[in-house]
């Protein structure tokens, strides 16, 4: 996959993906990551790529121009089309299935907006898709980009040995919260780890964890609960567990 980040900043996408994952799927050329910076692209001496918003107000708004070179140079230096991804907190809420659809991508162009963001008219003109990693407001949308980076990179085929890949399922598989999970020792001051666990009886251990998600989610994210859309013999689960609690 080929990810184009539109950014004052490319060095700090630089730094953070060339760390572990996103590192690795980069030298297995899983992930291929350029960098385009709207400064590079600003005319005049003091290459303006920010100015005051009209009407007053505090704050800096990105500038057109610059940004639609960048875009130019990033779309002209590949064939293949790309969604171009605006990072604010005004768009979409990101989610797992948001990021399953963007993994399945050849290719997608993520603009980091500073300051207080883009001119209105460069996003009704060339941004595809608004999202946002959270309702809290950043100094610039490159964590964003990092995360949605990571994010894709990890379900591209080759990217986790089997040891990273079982952390697959929770918000990815079935839309619950992970299961509790426990290794060495066996018994600790802190507590010992739950019997089922060491019995050796796997459908048992399947049945506990599928519980302990279900009743997780329950207490913790009642609307993923909602979205998970669960059966019968979940439902079933779940109450054996709400019964169970000491409350
Ligand atoms: C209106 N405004 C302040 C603004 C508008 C656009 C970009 C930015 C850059 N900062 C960001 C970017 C994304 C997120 C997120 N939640 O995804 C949080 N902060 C700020």
């Amino acid at each position: 996959m080929r990810v184009d980040v539109i950014s004052l900043f490319p060095e700090f996408l630089a730094q953070s993906a060339a760390l572990g994952v996103v590192g690795r799927a980069q030298e297995r050329g899983l992930l291929e990551l350029h960098g385009w910076n709207p400064r590079d692209y600003a005319e005049g001496n003091y290459r303006r790529v920010d100015d005051r918003p009209f009407g007053g107000g505090p704050g800096m708004v990105m500038l057109i121009e610059p940004l639609r070179a960048a875009l130019a140079a990033a779309r002209a230096a590949d064939p293949q089309p790309a969604p171009l991804i605006y990072l604010s907190p005004q768009g979409r809420p990101l989610s797992q299935a948001k990021v399953r659809e963007l993994a399945a991508l050849p290719r997608m162009i993520l603009l980091c907006g500073r300051y207080e963001g883009v001119d209105e008219r460069f996003i009704a003109s060339e941004v595809d898709e608004e999202i946002s990693i959270g309702d809290y407001v950043l100094s610039g949308g490159e964590l964003g980009a990092a995360v949605i980076i990571d994010a894709v990179t990890r379900l591209q085929e080759g990217a986790l040995n089997d040891a990273e890949s079982a952390v697959q399922d929770s918000f990815e598989g079935d839309g619950l919260l992970d299961c509790p999970h426990y290794s060495h020792p066996a018994s600790h001051a802190l507590g010992n780890v739950p019997e089922v666990l060491r019995s050796g009886n796997h459908a048992a251990i399947a049945r506990w964890r599928r519980q302990q998600s279900l009743l997780r989610t329950a207490l913790r994210r009642p609307d993923l609960l909602d979205e998970a859309g669960l059966g019968k013999a979940d439902r079933k689960l779940l109450a054996e567990a709400v019964a169970g609690l000491e409350i």
